[in-house]
């Protein structure tokens, strides 16, 4: 059994530079279950870089990924993904003009590795329908199952999302900028959502809307020119001196 100690994701003196840029300079930070961390930073301090070295869609030069301890660094995004890191995104990925459900079917039929081509035999079979039918129900969509997703708000899109990546059963979610786009009840209610989800599997999130951040985050760890400045309590964070200076554009 996993130590509970151990964090639920990690990353190890994680190193990327693009040329004579770098983007990410020895990088270590973990999510510990249960919480909620929000990383945060100005525009191009690295955020987006560190999220796709998490998530595996780009390979960090020097450094590792460890999920419950294992180290992913070497497997690709889907193994990461059946692995239990579910993720959202800035730019939505769903299929606008399908069905809430299918949407969600499809979600479980990607956690099962099958391929897409069986999608329309996938909306008839029970299991992957009872598992996407569930998913909607935890994030309050059960009523708009037959709804086309393009007709949902944004904020309900944002919940579709992560009922899609709550089919994978996750262990973690990484999630990137989920308050974009929102508005301010839009925002309010998605704060109020992810709070009762980090029980569930706690949640990294880069996230530049700093209500929600303040509101929601356990830790933050603020992320400049490619470096973690600070890891702390939203409190910490407040008060830390350079992060003012640096970030929150206060006089220290
Ligand atoms: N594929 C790439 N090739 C070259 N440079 C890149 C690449 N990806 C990112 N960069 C550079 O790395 C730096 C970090 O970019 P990144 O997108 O990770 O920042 P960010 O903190 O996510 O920014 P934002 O808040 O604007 O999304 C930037 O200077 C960016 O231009």
């Amino acid at each position: 059994m996993t130590d509970p100690n151990t964090p639920v994701l990690e990353t190890r003196n994680i190193c990327k530079s693009f040329n004579a840029l770098k983007a990410s300079q020895d990088i270590t930070l973990n999510l510990r279950a249960g919480e909620i961390h929000a990383l945060i930073g100005p525009n191009g301090a690295g955020k987006s870089t560190l999220i796709a070295q998490i998530a595996g869609g780009l390979k960090p030069d020097s450094g590792s990924v460890h999920m419950d301890g294992r180290d992913v660094t070497a497997l690709p995004t889907a193994k990461r993904a059946r692995l239990g890191l579910g993720r959202t995104f800035q730019v939505s990925a769903l299929a606008m003009e399908d069905t809430v459900l299918q949407n969600a079917v499809l979600g479980a039929l990607g956690a099962q590795g099958r391929p897409f081509r069986l999608f329309q035999s996938a909306l008839n079979n029970a299991s992957l329908r009872d598992s996407a039918e569930q998913a909607l129900e935890r994030v309050g969509l059960q009523d708009h199952a037959r709804t086309r997703t393009a007709e949902l708000s944004h904020g309900q899109r944002r919940q579709l999302e992560v009922a899609v990546a709550l089919t994978l059963n996750p262990k973690a979610f990484v999630m990137d900028e989920p308050m974009a786009g929102l508005g301010a009840s839009g925002s309010k209610s998605l704060t109020g959502f992810l709070d009762s989800l980090r029980e569930q599997a706690p949640i990294l999130m880069v996230e530049h809307d700093m209500d929600a951040v303040f509101a929601l985050a356990d830790r933050i760890s603020v992320l400049v020119y490619g470096q973690i400045i600070a890891t702390g309590t939203v409190a910490e964070i407040r008060a830390h001196p350079e992060v003012r200076r640096a970030y929150l554009g206060e006089d220290a």
